[in-house]
């Protein structure tokens, strides 16, 4: 795994990507860089193309045209598992919840996806024993670290995406891509998730589409929004609240009340 990157350069730039569905451009010459270690969250209102974008930057979705450079290499003719291996993971892309195993079970079958498992016999009890204790870090990574007997079907919805968020980074991401991490989530489980992404700023880069802009004002060091498929503004959060494109496109309601 590399580690050249430089601060100043960007982890991931997304150039031009144009995608069509029939005769709607999704995404419009969709353009932004995400910096190492940086929370950059994606906004803009409904049908604006976030989905797609993520879509094709994991590898779901093909662009029409453009391109999609990570760490200095394009990624467009890569598929979804090489993209992976390179470390760009979009949350529960790769494993989703076994609802009848445990907490640690999932977590620690997620450490095995990324490691294999071609070790010899005598190996194998070491390497298992290793996996469970990764996996016991991860719970504690991500808030579930008293759970981690529980039966993963029995989590609450908001314990279950902090288990997603889990699985995701057993794999190790250098960049993680996470739609819509508060979705569906109560003002006490969205506060535990941005407490628990908070806690990876600086550990990996993160890339999040999200609806919840208190979440969103709170968490990001980067915002770009994106309107009509096309990135109309790219900055702080502070740059954001005061851009005039944003806030015709939220026509004032949400940037007003995001603190
Ligand atoms: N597979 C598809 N086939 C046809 N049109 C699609 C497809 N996927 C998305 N679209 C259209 O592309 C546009 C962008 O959709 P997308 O889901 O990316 O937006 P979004 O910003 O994620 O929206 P939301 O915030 O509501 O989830 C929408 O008009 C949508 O209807």
């Amino acid at each position: 795994m590399s580690t050249t990157s430089s601060t100043s350069t960007p982890l991931l730039q997304v150039k031009a990507l144009v995608k069509r569905f029939g005769g709607l451009t999704a995404t419009d010459h969709a353009t932004l860089d995400v910096m190492p270690g940086e929370i950059h969250a994606l906004i803009g209102p409904n049908g604006a193309g976030k989905t797609t974008l993520i879509h094709q930057l994991s590898g779901t979705l093909a662009p029409d045209t453009g391109d999609i450079v990570f760490d200095g290499q394009s990624l467009i003719a890569l598929p979804m598992h090489a993209r992976v291996h390179r470390g760009l993971v979009r949350s529960y892309q790769i494993t989703s919840i076994f609802k009848r195993l445990s907490v640690l079970d999932n977590l620690a079958l997620a450490v095995q996806a990324r490691s294999g498992s071609s070790l010899r016999f005598w190996a194998r009890a070491r390497a298992e024993a290793q996996r469970y204790a990764e996996a016991a870090e991860v719970a504690q990574r991500v808030g579930l670290g008293p759970l981690l007997g529980r039966t993963a079907g029995g989590l609450s919805h908001g314990e279950q995406r902090q288990l997603e968020v889990g699985l995701a980074l057993a794999t190790q991401p250098r960049l993680l891509l996470l739609d819509e991490p508060m979705a569906g989530m109560g003002p006490d489980e969205s506060e535990r998730m941005v407490n628990l992404l908070l806690g990876l700023r600086g550990d990996m880069t993160l890339l999040l589409v999200e609806h919840d802009m208190d979440a969103v004002f709170r968490l990001a060091d980067t915002i770009s929004a994106l309107v009509f498929g096309r990135v109309v503004a790219s900055g702080t959060p502070a740059q954001i609240r005061q851009n005039a494109d944003v806030r015709r496109a939220y026509l004032g309601d949400d940037m007003e009340h995001a603190a």
